[in-house]
């Protein structure tokens, strides 16, 4: 369906900046509009709250909070401390008045996901956490819970992103099939049923194949990017002789895919978990994948998905090449004028194991 400047599908930059002019999106930074994202910004106010919650259809997160919710009120104008192991509401920057056939869906940006803090969006009146209804008008806001690290944050501060849609975007497995026979997404044998399989590798030559996060580490700055030394956060993993790792359900992991993977200009992809059914891990907590990611002009340029796993209650058994994601294709409304890699200043293109940006 064609709407007024643009087709069904995931909005590009442009059609973000569009919005952030008609007054659709108010309080957005335009420096930081990604291919097919918005990151958004942590406000200057926020409360650690007693548990997570969901305001439900009736309520707006301000009542949620004056019900007894929140337990202390921080201001985030000089930056404050996420402890791990609490759970923190903080309001975003951002306020949407979206139209009424775009509806918004938001994920924790890579660089979260890697570093094990949970984040989500919340809305008011909100039924779900991460999805934001077709034409919703209100304030955001990020339920922040650092797992692994205890974090440092401040008013500007970004954690998570924004993609907004309009009408139907995903692609079905037989349209991912023909996009796959015109322009190749992994480098091998395409695994496609109810999107594109994902499997893990743990078995490489250089040594490691993934990571182990230690606990008890040092603060992480957000905003500091290269700062630190890998090996006062993380333990490397090195290739099991078995075949397989055995997940402790008290650890985090950082784990590469096998396949190298591509997301072609005219799409966008987002990694859902596969079903409870397959494995007791979740593999997803950052899901969104750019426009032009691992993808060039030859083909599928090298890049691997990073996989940030749990296992969890009980101990599992990973194997080398066991199917642990799906991506997802969307198609993007528009071709968005710059990609992922390209010209943006993106830390993860061409990425093997790759932690976060905050590592050295
Ligand atoms: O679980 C994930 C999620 C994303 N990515 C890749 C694909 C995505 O296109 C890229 C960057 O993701 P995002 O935009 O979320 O990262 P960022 O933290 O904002 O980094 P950058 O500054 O490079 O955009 O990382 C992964 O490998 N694993």
């Amino acid at each position: 369906m064609r709407h007024e400047n643009y087709n069904d599908g995931v909005l590009p930059m442009e059609a973000i900046a569009a919005l952030m002019k008609s007054g659709g999106l108010k309080g957005a930074d335009a420096t930081r509009l990604q291919p097919a994202s918005l990151d958004l910004t942590l406000g200057a106010r926020a409360w650690r709250v007693r548990a997570s919650f969901l305001p439900s259809r009736l309520r707006t997160v301000a009542a949620r909070l004056d019900d007894g919710l929140a337990m202390q009120q921080m201001d985030l104008g000089a930056g404050a401390v996420f402890e791990r192991g609490c759970v923190y509401l903080v309001e975003l920057n951002e306020r949407l008045a979206l139209p009424e056939h775009v509806k918004g869906a938001a994920n924790p940006k890579s660089s979260t996901g890697r570093i094990d803090v949970f984040v989500r969006l919340v809305t008011d009146y909100g039924a779900a956490f991460d999805e934001i209804p077709a034409g919703y008008d209100g304030p955001l806001y990020a339920e922040i819970s650092p797992r692994t690290f205890s974090i440092l944050a401040r008013r500007g501060s970004s954690l998570n992103q924004l993609r907004l849609k309009a009408g139907s975007c995903r692609l079905d497995d037989e349209a991912l099939e023909a996009l796959h026979a015109s322009a190749p997404l992994v480098d091998g044998p395409a695994n496609i049923s109810g999107g594109l399989g994902l499997s893990v590798s743990l078995a490489g030559d250089d040594g490691m194949i993934g990571w182990r996060a230690r606990r008890h580490s040092a603060l992480i700055d957000v905003d500091k990017v290269g700062a630190l030394d890998p090996n006062e956060y993380f333990e490397p993993i090195a290739p099991p002789k078995t075949g397989f790792i055995i997940l402790d359900p008290d650890e985090f992991y950082i784990l590469a895919s096998k396949e190298a993977l591509a997301v072609p200009p005219d799409y966008a992809a987002e990694m859902t978990p596969i079903s409870p059914g397959l494995g007791e891990f979740r593999v997803h907590y950052a899901g969104f994948f750019d426009p032009g990611f691992g993808w060039s002009e030859q083909g599928v340029n090298g890049s691997r998905g990073v996989l940030e796993v749990r296992s969890h209650d009980a101990p599992f058994v990973l194997e080398d090449g066991q199917l642990v994601a799906r991506l997802v294709y969307e198609k993007m409304a528009a071709r968005p004028a710059r990609l992922y890699g390209g010209d943006l200043k993106s830390n993860y293109q061409g990425q093997g194991l790759k932690l976060s940006k905050h590592f050295r």
